[in-house]
């Protein structure tokens, strides 16, 4: 390994701080299951305090923090007598029911010891893809985040079933860092940054900032480390790191005995730089929290339009539909290979459109009246992938 993480890594400090990390008043932390396990697989209670000091020492200092910990699964293993995480579902649920109330009360004693009260928040995927769900969701947070209250996010793994779960944490957390707003995210894990490759290689290096895509071209993103424990290795923290930045939102990832570091700005880790234009809440929402219920197939004329013309797509440029929605839902638009280019919000149900397809909107309008005159997909409510 090139240098071994930790606090003593002498590349960490260089007298420099990350002002888009210390600027930032409300904060989102995610912590996996890696870092508040023991190698044994049971809940480490001074992992859990380091960060609960780090955190409580940030709201001290006015900034609004919001915790999303993994850990559930792992804190239920040893007291249900299983050595390792399991594979079934059933059992990964009923660990995640035992494990969830145990991690909850650690953080409430923790929290408290600073006089802090904490809110259990647990989501499913309908809470951050259905827009009414979702609304619920950002109140709840906001109103906690008022009170003063540390709210602390998991997924509700008890009642996911394999379709409709998140599955990891990373996601969730870059989701619930746009649903409240945040102006950073802080991803811990077991590795102190993303590295060129493989952490254990001697020839990977530390990456200590990712300003867009170009910079992570080459870079081997794998999957998790210590077996059995975590669950999306980089690749997730990578793609959440991406959905938050495309919000605006800045990303450190480090180590958790790092925590302190990054958030007073030190330049440990990697910092993911926000972009710059911020879509509007409903195009992000659109592109990262719906869930398509069918398929338009463009021509490559429409594809053209739409993508590189930001045109609304017209029924003339459509070949094929797939899928059983109704107008008002989230589809995907796929070009003539099948690759998705754009999501957008359709104007008509499923089953009006076969006999729209190719026609132009003035023969539509005069063949069927000026109701068929509308696009399919507005350009207001479409979103490039
Ligand atoms: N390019 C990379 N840089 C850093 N870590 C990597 C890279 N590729 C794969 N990994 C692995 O990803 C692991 C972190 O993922 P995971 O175990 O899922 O963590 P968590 O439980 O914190 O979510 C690291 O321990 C590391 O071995
Ligand atoms: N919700 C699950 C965690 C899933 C997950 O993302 O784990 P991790 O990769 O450790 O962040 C639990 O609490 O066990």
């Amino acid at each position: 390994m090139g240098t071994p993480p930790g606090p003593a890594d002498p590349t960490a400090q260089n007298g420099r701080v990350r002002l888009a990390v210390t600027s930032a008043r409300r904060v989102v932390v995610k912590i996996g299951s890696s870092s508040l396990t023991t190698a044994s697989g049971g809940l480490d209670d001074a992992r859990v305090d380091a960060l609960v000091d780090t955190l409580a020492r940030l709201a001290a200092d006015g900034r609004e923090v919001v915790l999303v910990s993994s850990g559930a699964i792992a804190a239920g293993l040893a007291p249900l007598g299983l050595s390792r995480r399991p594979r079934d579902l059933a059992t990964q649920q009923a660990a995640a029911s035992v494990g969830q109330g145990l991690l909850i009360g650690r953080y409430a004693a923790g929290f408290a010891r600073h006089r802090l009260t904490v809110g259990q928040v647990l989501l499913t995927v309908d809470d951050v893809t259905r827009r009414a769900h979702y609304r619920n969701a950002y109140r709840t947070l906001r109103k906690l985040l008022d009170l003063r209250a540390v709210p602390i996010v998991n997924e509700n793994d008890t009642v996911a079933t394999e379709e409709i779960r998140f599955g990891d944490n990373d996601r969730l957390a870059a989701l619930v860092a746009a649903l409240v707003h945040a102006e950073l995210l802080v991803l811990l894990s077991d590795v102190d940054a993303l590295w060129t490759g493989d952490p254990a290689r001697p020839e990977s290096t530390r990456i200590t900032d990712v300003r867009d895509e170009r910079d992570l071209a080459g870079v081997q993103i794998g999957g998790a480390g210590r077996a059995g424990v975590g669950t999306g290795g980089m690749v997730t923290k990578v793609e959440a790191a991406r959905i938050a930045t495309g919000f605006g939102i800045p990303v450190v990832l480090t180590a958790a005995p790092l925590a302190a570091a990054a958030l007073a700005g030190d330049e440990v880790g990697t910092l993911f730089h926000a972009e710059r234009r911020r879509p509007t809440a409903r195009l992000f929402w659109l592109a990262h929290a719906t869930t398509p219920r069918g398929r338009l197939h463009l021509d490559a004329g429409a594809v053209a339009a739409v993508v590189g013309r930001r045109k609304s797509l017209l029924p003339a440029g459509i070949t094929a539909v797939d899928g059983a929605f109704t107008a008002g839902d989230p589809v995907d638009l796929v070009d003539a290979g099948g690759a998705p280019v754009a999501r957008g919000l359709v104007n008509y149900d499923a089953v009006e459109l076969p006999g729209l397809l190719g026609r132009s909107t003035g023969e539509l309008a005069a063949a069927l009246g000026p109701a068929y005159e509308r696009e399919v997909v507005h350009r207001d409510d479409l979103v490039l992938l």
